[in-house]
C-alpha cells in the first residue's frame, strides 16, 4: 500500500519563523527511504515549494485571526491535495508546518471518510480556540474550533465545512489549557486525556480509553493529528511552544504504535517541528523522533 507524503512548509499559523523548514529536515533525515524500508510504496510529489507561493504579500489581522488570508490559501490547497490521496485510498502523511495545518489535513480526510475519527495528540489547549476567544490570535491554535464549526461563518474561511462533531475527537497529552478552551471542553464533553490521566492509568490503558471513546468497534478510519509539542521538551526540543511535563519517548511511540496495530490508520499529521530552535543536537534529536514516530504510526514495531 501506499504512503502519500505531503510537505507543507508553512509556519503562518503562530509568530516563530522556521517551522516551514520542519518538512524538508524530516526529509532531509530520510524519512521517505525509512517508510520504503518498511514495505509502503512512496509518494512524494515535493509538493512543499508550492505551499509557499500561497502566502499572499499582504495579509492584514481580521479581527484577532493573524495571517488569516495565508492560512486560508494554504490549508484548502492541503485538504484538496489530501482528499486527493485519501480517494485513492493512500496514507496521508502531513509533515509540517504548524498545526494550523490540520484545518486542510483533516477536511481533506473528512471528505473522504464520513466516518472519521480524529486523535489529537498535543501538549496544547487543544488548539480548539475560537476565533474570538484566541488570546494570541495565532491561527495554530484554532484549527479544531474551525473543524467543529465553533466560529460560523469566517471570512477567509468560508470553504471549511464543520467535519468533526465532538464525539469523534479526543485528546492525549494536554498540559497547557487556556480557561476558555477548559470551557469549551466541558460545554462541548469533549474527551481528553492530560497528562495527569497519563500519569495515573499508564499510557497503555490511555490510549485503549481513547479508542473505546472515539472508536469503539474499532471501524472508524483514523486521523492522527501529531503534535511534537506534545513530547517533553526534552525529547523534542525543536518546537515553537515547548511545555515541560511531556510524554516521554516511549509514550509518544506508543501511541503510534498502538493507533498502527488498530490497521485503522488512514492519516497522519506530524507538525511543529522548528529545525530554527535549540541547538544542532536538539534540531537532530527532534528530527530524529518525527521520524521514527512516523515510522511507528505506519507499522514499525519492535520486535
Ligand atoms: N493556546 C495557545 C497556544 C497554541 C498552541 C498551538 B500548537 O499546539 O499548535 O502548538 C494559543 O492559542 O496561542
Ligand atoms: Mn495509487
Ligand atoms: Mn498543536
Ligand atoms: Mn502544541
Amino acid at each position: 500500500n501506499t504512503v502519500s507524503v505531503i510537505g507543507v512548509d508553512f509556519s503562518g499559523g503562530q509568530p516563530k519563523a522556521g517551522v516551514d523548514q520542519g518538512p524538508f529536515q524530516l526529509i532531509q533525515f530520510g524519512l521517505l527511504d525509512q517508510l520504503k524500508e518498511l514495505g509502503w510504496e512512496v509518494e512524494f510529489d515535493g509538493s512543499f515549494p508550492n505551499y509557499k507561493k500561497l502566502v499572499p504579500a499582504q495579509d492584514p489581522a481580521i479581527g484577532k485571526m493573524k495571517q488569516p488570508k495565508s492560512v486560508s490559501n494554504v490549508t484548502r490547497a492541503l485538504s484538496q491535495h489530501v482528499a486527493a490521496y485519501a480517494k485513492q485510498r493512500h496514507l496521508a502523511l502531513t509533515l509540517g508546518g504548524d498545526h494550523s495545518i490540520a484545518i486542510g489535513t483533516i477536511s481533506g480526510t473528512a471528505e473522504v471518510y464520513d466516518d472519521l475519527c480524529v486523535i489529537w495528540v498535543d501538549a496544547h489547549a487543544q488548539d480548539i480556540n475560537t476565533i474570538d476567544s484566541t488570546d494570541s490570535g495565532n491561527l495554530h491554535g484554532c484549527p479544531l474550533s474551525f473543524l467543529l464549526g465553533l466560529n460560523g461563518e469566517v471570512h477567509p474561511f468560508e470553504w471549511v465545512s464543520p467535519c468533526l462533531t465532538p464525539d469523534r475527537l479526543v485528546y492525549i497529552g494536554l498540559r497547557d489549557v487556556d480557561a476558555p478552551e477548559k470551557k469549551i471542553l466541558r460545554e462541548l464533553g469533549i474527551k481528553a486525556f492530560s497528562m495527569h490521566e497519563v500519569d495515573r492509568y499508564g499510557i497503555g490503558k490511555v490510549v485503549e480509553m481513547a479508542l473505546d471513546h472515539v472508536n469503539p468497534n474499532r471501524t472508524r478510519p483514523i486521523h492522527l493529528s501529531f503534535d511534537v509539542d506534545a513530547l517533553d521538551p526534552t525529547v523534542a526540543p525543536a518546537t515553537g511552544t515547548p511545555v515541560r511535563g511531556g510524554l516521554s519517548f516511549r509514550e509518544g511511540h506508543y501511541i503510534c504504535e498502538a493507533v498502527a496495530e488498530t490497521g485503522l490508520l488512514v492519516a497522519m499529521d506530524l507538525v511543529e517541528v522548528n529545525p530554527a530552535l535549540g541547538d544542532d543536537s536538539g534540531l537532530l534529536q527532534t528530527v530524529t523522533v518525527g521520524c521514527s514516530l512516523a515510522r511507528c504510526a505506519l507499522g514499525e514495531t519492535l520486535l
